[in-house]
């Protein structure tokens, strides 16, 4: 279903100290899908966590693991991710150098596959792998950390996908600087699927955090 609004709390903002009590908390609190920003320190600037951290968080939640892989080259790695236990894998049409290929692998290991666009790359980008998408993942910052304010030029390249997946059912997901205030700008252009870090994370109130975040969108898509 492509309807439904689906919140994705990343474990990015969350303390590192107690990951398992993170993910348990943000699942009791309403996450729809966990959000597991994997960084490598060579595609992006920052390094975070790997497979086994993964396979470690997986008895904590029963809900879909979404996991952002920001690695380059990425096709050695999804096996090792599949196997730990996501459920979505998005690689980055930067990543390289064989997206089409990236996205067979995925599928293969049976798994929902998506592609991530950072904020300079056209939605040009997935015209010939739609066939193979679940999912597209905006990213609304540059890639790499959290806390970082929404770019708002990523609306038009919102629009733009909205209009060119059509009907088929692909879900559009946003990320980075999603809050209550960003998530009905990107709803009324067509995403669906609201990643937030700081903003769920910012305190201790988990479940209002993420209703805000929620109520906001709905009331967008209402509206549109
Ligand atoms: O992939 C990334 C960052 O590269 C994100 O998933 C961030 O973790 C989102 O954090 P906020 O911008 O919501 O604080
Ligand atoms: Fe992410």
């Amino acid at each position: 279903m492509t309807h439904e609004i689906i919140i994705a709390p990343s474990i990015l903002s969350s303390d590192f100290a107690k990951l398992g009590e993170e993910v348990r908390a943000v699942d009791t609190a309403g996450a729809d899908w966990i959000h597991v920003d994997v960084m490598d320190g060579h595609f992006v600037p920052n390094i975070t966590i790997g497979p086994d951290v993964v396979k470690a968080l997986r008895p904590h939640s029963k809900k879909p693991f979404d996991v952002h892989l920001m690695i380059a080259p990425c096709d050695a790695y999804l096996g090792a991710f599949a196997e730990a236990g996501a459920d979505m894998i998005t690689v980055h049409a930067e990543a390289g150098p064989h997206l089409d290929r990236s996205l067979q692998i995925i599928k293969g290991l049976g798994k929902r596959a998506g592609v991530s666009l950072t904020p300079s790359t056209p939605e040009t980008a997935l015209e010939y792998v739609l066939d193979k998408l679940d999912h597209v993942l905006v990213m609304t910052v540059n890639p790499g950390f959290g806390g970082q304010t929404f770019i708002p030029a990523q609306l038009h390249k919102i629009r733009a996908i909205r209009e060119m997946i059509g009907s088929r059912p692909i879900r559009i997901e946003v990320d980075g600087g999603i809050n209550a205030d960003t998530a009905p700008l990107v709803v009324e252009a067509g995403a669906n699927t609201l990643v937030a870090g700081s903003a769920v994370f910012k305190d201790r109130e988990y479940a209002g955090n993420i209703e805000a975040i929620r109520a906001a969108a709905l009331r967008a898509r209402a509206a549109a």
